[in-house]
């Protein structure tokens, strides 16, 4: 049986943006602002950032999302990858140093990948523990983002943005799955994050003001209709934009598509995923 999604749909009035004229959808601005070195971040972000660390292999902004989130989640196996990885990505500092600055708040999941010793030595440093091998029928990552919502002060998560790394590339079962807790969790901002590219959800309840941040994102692009069709689709800030147009698969959907301003607007009937190339 399909879960049902973990929260209810936000109300229309909830949006984060001024309010918008009766009838029309309110607006919801994204930004990757979150992947800017520390020296060219605003200063005041209105986000509070949680990452979850899968098991693939650590992107090389990993460092910096870590030192940027207020809470740390491992994915099961995504513990094995900050143990080992951190420290590769960080040479010029000594391993131990590393492995102890870099610990995760929690470690959840069916723990059918953290090896003994990677989980002894969290453990031991303090990190929480939550086994739940006993639930075969939900992943890891649905686990671990469910843990982060659970566990956010208040009702209004709308400042939380939940940064998955290692969410894209490799086992397609994984990542359709990674992309199903987008689905999951219409009313969170969850970020899916590889080495190459991000992708998020843009629930069809708003219409999305997606900054562009040039220096780390783009050019290319993509707009999926991944759960259902769209019978409408409009957009502006594209080299090939759509005007209320029908999205399906078996018919089109925009892929290979590039940005052509800092400003990309979305309006749809249907939940879309919004992609964009990671810049090396
Ligand atoms: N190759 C991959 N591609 C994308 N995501 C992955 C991949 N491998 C793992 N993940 C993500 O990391 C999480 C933790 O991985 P882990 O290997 O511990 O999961 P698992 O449930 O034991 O997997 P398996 O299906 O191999 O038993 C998964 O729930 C998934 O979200
Ligand atoms: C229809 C159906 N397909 C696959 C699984 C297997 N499965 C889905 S999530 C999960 C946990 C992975 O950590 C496992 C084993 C299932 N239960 N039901």
């Amino acid at each position: 049986m399909e879960p049902e999604p973990h929260h209810p749909r936000r109300a229309p009035t909830a949006a984060m943006d001024p309010p918008s004229p009766a009838g029309a959808r309110p607006a919801m601005s994204h930004s990757s602002a979150f992947l800017l070195p520390s020296s060219a971040t605003p200063a005041a972000s209105a986000d509070a950032y949680a990452v979850v660390v899968l098991n693939q292999r650590l992107p090389r902004f990993a460092p910096l999302l870590w030192d940027r989130a207020q809470v740390r989640v491992c994915a099961d196996g995504g513990a094995n990858r900050v143990f080992d990885g951190m420290p590769e990505l960080l040479p010029g500092h000594a391993r131990d140093d590393v492995r102890s600055r870099y610990k995760p708040d929690v470690i959840k999941g069916d723990m059918d990948s953290v090896r003994p010793e990677v989980k002894e030595y969290y453990s031991n440093l303090g990190t929480k523990i939550v086994d739940q091998s006993h639930d075969q029928d939900t992943t890891d990552l649905h686990k671990c983002v469910a843990f982060i919502t659970d566990n956010s002060p208040g009702p209004d998560k709308s400042n939380l943005c939940i940064l998955v790394l290692g969410a894209l590339g490799g086992r397609f079962d994984h990542e359709m799955g990674n992309i199903n807790v987008l689905h999951l969790f219409p009313n969170i901002k969850i970020v899916l994050l590889s080495d190459d590219c991000l992708i998020f959800l843009l629930p069809r309840t708003h219409t999305h003001n997606i900054h562009i941040e040039r220096s780390v994102e783009g050019p290319h692009c993509g707009l999926i209709p991944i759960g259902a069709p769209s019978t409408s689709t409009t957009t502006t800030g594209l080299r090939w934009n759509l005007d209320n147009t029908h999205m399906s698969f078996g018919g089109l959907i925009s892929t290979s598509n590039t940005v052509d301003e800092d400003q990309v607007m979305v309006t749809s009937d249907s939940d879309l995923i919004w992609t964009i190339s990671l810049r090396h």
